[in-house]
């Protein structure tokens, strides 16, 4: 079925559009590290302001416990929203309270405000189909129509993703279409060998896609958090790495799977390993196998891929037709851990093929490590919603908009 687009909607002008959007940004000390999600919201936020529409802008930012957090304001993405926009952009105190209402009744055609983070509200996320719809119908007491936006949440069943698009006249915004429309051909036919690369932090969320990965990929490439995991799931010891004890199970079937249907499944045969969490850590490469032979003993932790797995890594890429790349292969936020994503992010360029990069941090990554967003096929703004379309999943966010 085809996505409902922002026109099927009908003339905004003069009505309240509440548009979700994802403006999810990496903060360092407060400050925006990488705007990519804000730029690429501003498409259909400009459209509906051009239209007269008195738009409204929600989002959720990082991962709050469901009730005021201040590190987690929105603050710097109204206003980099603001500067990008060039116009006024009022942010409410609250979501769905006094600040909010008295903001939105003040609103007038052509302008915009953004309510503060969703998910300082547990309705949001919650499991409790009642309690999120209860949030939902607060939020929808705000608008005449609803825009989804936020293409990097699409396949949570939250809130203001789900519910909240059941309630109001919805459509999808340019973003969420495009997005949808780029990923369609990694989706339904991609080019062979498809190789799938996977890192970052998220270890449970990402370890999931394997199991339905697995019958579609040639390839499929681990780094970053989730590789101390495979490694551990092979009996080798991990020092202080970030590991997932509960699903060394899932982990050991996942690569008897593979070898079954001849998937080439690769894990780094070494390993930067830091003396602790930090930019200026002391560092050793070590073999992959024997992480705590490093002077740091049990209590070192891997950071990044060694240079012999990013040469192999980078090699396994390059003779690609088709590479979906999600999620960082080290902590590249430090410089001494940024060369195994580094290497991966070159050999991406240089694809003949598609070459397709998502997820917040890993669009971040390339911008940060130099390399400009039109060297790849597509750079998504979302990586678990990417990953989930990939796999053949239906999203709760994009089947409440008729796909
Ligand atoms: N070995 C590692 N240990 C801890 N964190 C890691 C490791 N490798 C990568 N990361 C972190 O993963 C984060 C990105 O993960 P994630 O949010 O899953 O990616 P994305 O937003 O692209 O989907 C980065 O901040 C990076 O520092
Ligand atoms: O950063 C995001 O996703 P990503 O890390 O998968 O790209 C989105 O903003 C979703 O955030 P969430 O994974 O806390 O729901």
């Amino acid at each position: 079925m085809a996505l409902r687009t922002l026109e099927s909607l009908g003339s905004l002008e003069g009505k309240r559009v509440i548009v979700r959007c994802d403006l999810n940004v990496p903060l360092k000390d407060g400050v925006i590290t990488d705007d990519g999600r804000v730029r690429a919201s501003l498409g259909t936020l400009q459209a509906l302001v051009d239209q007269g529409a008195k738009v409204i802008v929600i989002s959720h930012l990082g991962r709050p416990k469901g009730e005021p957090d201040p590190q987690y304001s929105l603050a710097p993405a109204a206003t980099r929203l603001g500067q990008l926009l060039g116009a006024d952009v009022a942010l409410a105190e609250d979501t769905v309270g006094p600040s909010a209402k008295a903001l939105v009744d003040s609103l007038e055609n052509g302008q915009v405000v953004v309510l503060e983070n969703l998910r300082f509200n547990a309705g949001e996320t919650s499991k409790d189909d009642a309690e999120r719809g209860a949030f939902a119908a607060e939020l929808a007491a705000f608008g005449d129509a609803f825009v989804s936006d936020g293409f990097g949440v699409v396949h949570r069943k939250q809130a203001s993703v789900y519910d909240l698009a059941q309630l109001l006249p919805s459509a999808a915004g340019f973003l969420v279409a495009n997005e949808v429309e780029k990923l369609d051909r990694v989706v339904n036919d991609p080019a062979k060998p498809f190789t799938v690369v996977l890192g970052g932090s998220k270890v449970s969320d990402k370890l999931g896609v394997i199991e339905n990965l697995l019958p579609r990929v040639d390839r499929l490439v681990i780094g970053g958090g989730m590789l101390f995991t495979f490694l551990k799931a092979q009996g080798h010891a991990v020092g202080k790495s970030l590991l997932e004890e509960d699903q060394l199970e899932t982990v050991k079937r996942y690569i008897a799977e593979a070898e079954e249907r001849g998937v080439e499944l690769l894990l780094p045969t070494d390993i930067v390993v830091a003396e602790k969490f930090a930019a200026d850590a002391a560092n050793e490469v070590v073999p992959a196998d024997a992480i705590e032979s490093s002077s740091f003993g049990a209590e070192g932790l891997g950071l990044d891929i060694g240079p012999d797995s990013a040469k192999a890594y980078a090699e396994a890429i390059r003779t690609s037709k088709t590479v979906f790349w999600n999620g960082p292969m080290g902590v590249f936020e430090f410089e001494a851990f940024a060369a195994g994503t580094q290497s991966v992010a070159q050999a991406l360029t240089e694809v003949d093929g598609l070459s397709v990069v998502g997820g917040g941090d890993s669009a971040a990554a390339i911008r940060t490590l130099g390399f400009a967003d039109d060297e790849f096929g597509h750079v998504s703004t979302g990586g678990g919603a990417s990953l989930e379309l990939i796999e053949g999943k239906r999203l709760p966010g994009l089947e409440v908009l008729g796909w």
